[in-house]
């Protein structure tokens, strides 16, 4: 059986992912039209926006969208003319967690990717290879399946493929250019091998081939489900470990980089940190904790879910910290949190351990300056307000302020809280911050950023995360 040769590309969903990843095809496939189709006006409308004042930061990003939009990349809300259009589709919905019903904390919400199923089948005329892009549970493709199949019209054939996305926020760009591996599940029969090597000669356009791994489905389906977990085990690893540093007088970033000198362990991915947060680890550990729950396997559940009870512990142990080395209480003092952002160079806010250290912060009746160098003021607002859902934003924003920059931040506060590693937090002028402190000037580092030797020179003291030395 022959492979289709791919000419037009839809993908349902202009998110964090469908953005960059179908981006970055169009750039590299100038001989395919790319139409990016989603429900979102405003964030389509932002895509296309004439001053490239895209809907999401990630670096690189506009340069890619500036030379490919018009030319065959194409943002838009016609769902259906898009699906229509195409021989190849995408679905890169979002799949959260569950908030209610069976499964609710952590099964995977599948509703938008089956109401993206459900629109290809209800308006596709011709055959197309529908992608799963999306991160699913184990076996997603099956559903998608049956539902294609009991709603196509005659003469409509749907092959399904896996091809979950492994990019990194805040690295898209680069990760996109030069992927570790782009992973693509397939039936073993014939004709689900011949749409694998459809998709794997669109990426052949600019990924070495031995690079373009084809599995089947339901492997490519767990496998990367099994990388966040991994990924996401060897960071409360090293937060665990940084609690016993603590305690002992050790250093973390030592331990790190004695046992990732080991080749079999690695040095990457071992920075201890107030806690990991985005969009996906939590969500796809909870998806796996759900699946081995559903396969009846209670302890390699409770092996994953620790996982997310680490971290949960993480943020916790920090605010505690926090609160115990100013004399056991915060009530009334202004508390400056650097960063908002889950992680440096995105704009994104999901999970974010700083709105749990926040909220903690408030929960204490401290007052909170926030400075973020990307994150949008409704962003913080909206997040702040879901965090404590029994608190009108008014009674929050008595509490919390968002300021211009680090240094205003800092003004009239007793301590600063690195919770964001952006890297402009490494070069703030640390004297003018302490002069503008209230004394003693605290300074706790939740991710391994600040020099705290300097700073202690200064006049600061100083508690850094996994390092049992203070002050
Ligand atoms: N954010 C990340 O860095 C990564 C995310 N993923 C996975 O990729 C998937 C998408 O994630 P994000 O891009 O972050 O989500 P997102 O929430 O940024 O974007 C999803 C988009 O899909 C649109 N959408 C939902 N249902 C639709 C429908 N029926 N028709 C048209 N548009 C529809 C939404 O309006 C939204 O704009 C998730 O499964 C996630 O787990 C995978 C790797 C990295
Ligand atoms: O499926 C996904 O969504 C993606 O999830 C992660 O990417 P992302 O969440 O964007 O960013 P990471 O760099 O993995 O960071 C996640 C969190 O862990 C924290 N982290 C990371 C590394 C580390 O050593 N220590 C640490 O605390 C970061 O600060 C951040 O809060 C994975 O790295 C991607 O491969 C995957 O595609």
């Amino acid at each position: 059986m022959s492979a289709t040769k791919v000419t037009k590309i839809c993908c349902i969903g202009a998110g964090y992912v469908g953005g960059p990843t179908c981006a970055v095809i169009a750039l590299k496939c100038p001989h395919i039209k790319v139409t990016i189709v989603d429900l979102n006006q405003a964030r389509i409308d932002a895509w296309n926006s004439p001053d490239f004042k895209l809907p999401i930061y990630e670096p690189g990003l506009e340069d890619v969208v500036r030379q490919a939009r018009g030319r065959n990349l194409f943002f838009t809300t016609e769902v259906d003319k898009g699906i229509q259009e195409a021989d190849l589709i995408f679905v890169s919905v979002n799949t959260p967690t569950k908030k209610s019903g069976v499964g609710a904390g952590f099964a995977a919400d599948l509703n938008y990717v089956e109401l993206a199923t459900r629109r290809i089948a209800a308006v596709a005329n011709s055959s197309k290879i529908v992608v799963e892009k999306s991160t699913v549970p184990c076996r997603t493709a099956e559903s998608m399946r049956t539902i294609l199949e009991a709603n196509s019209k005659p003469n409509c054939r749907f092959d399904i493929l896996s091809n979950p996305e492994f990019l990194a926020e805040g690295t898209a760009i680069s990760d996109l250019f030069k992927p570790d591996r782009v992973l693509i599940g397939s039936l073993q029969t014939a004709e689900g091998k011949a749409a694998c090597e459809a998709l794997a000669s669109v990426y052949a356009n600019w990924v070495p081939t031995d690079r373009i791994l084809t599995v089947g489905l339901w492997s490519s389906e767990l496998s990367k489900l099994a990388a966040n977990a991994m990924l996401a085990q060897r960071i409360s690893s090293i937060n665990a470990l940084s609690a016993i540093c603590e305690a002992t007088g050790a250093n973390i970033d030592e331990v790190a980089h004695a046992v990732g000198y080991d080749s079999r362990v690695g040095p990457k991915f071992l920075r201890a940190s107030v806690g990991f947060g985005g969009s996906c680890f939590q969500k796809d550990i909870l998806n796996l904790v759900y699946l081995s729950e559903s396969l009846h396997l209670p302890e390699v559940a409770e092996y994953w879910k620790q996982v997310v009870t680490m971290n949960e512990y993480q943020k916790r142990r920090f605010s505690k910290t926090v609160v115990d080395t100013l004399f056991n209480t915060i009530t009334g003092k202004r508390i400056a949190v650097l960063g908002f952002a889950f992680k440096a160079d995105t704009g994104d806010t999901r999970e974010s351990p700083a709105i749990t250290l926040i909220r903690d912060f408030q929960s204490e009746n401290a007052r909170v300056n926030i400075y973020d160098p990307q994150v949008e003021h409704e962003q913080i607002w909206a997040d702040l307000a879901e965090a404590s859902p029994a608190t009108p934003l008014a009674n929050i924003q008595k509490q919390v302020s968002i300021c211009k920059s680090a240094l205003e931040a800092c003004k009239d506060a007793e301590a600063v809280v690195v919770a964001t590693e952006w890297k402009e937090f490494r070069d703030i002028d640390w004297e003018a911050v302490y002069k503008g402190m209230n004394k003693p000037a605290f300074v706790f580092d939740g991710r391994l950023i600040v020099d705290a030797e300097r700073l202690r020179k200064i006049g600061f003291k100083v508690t850094t995360i996994g390092r049992g030395e203070r002050v």
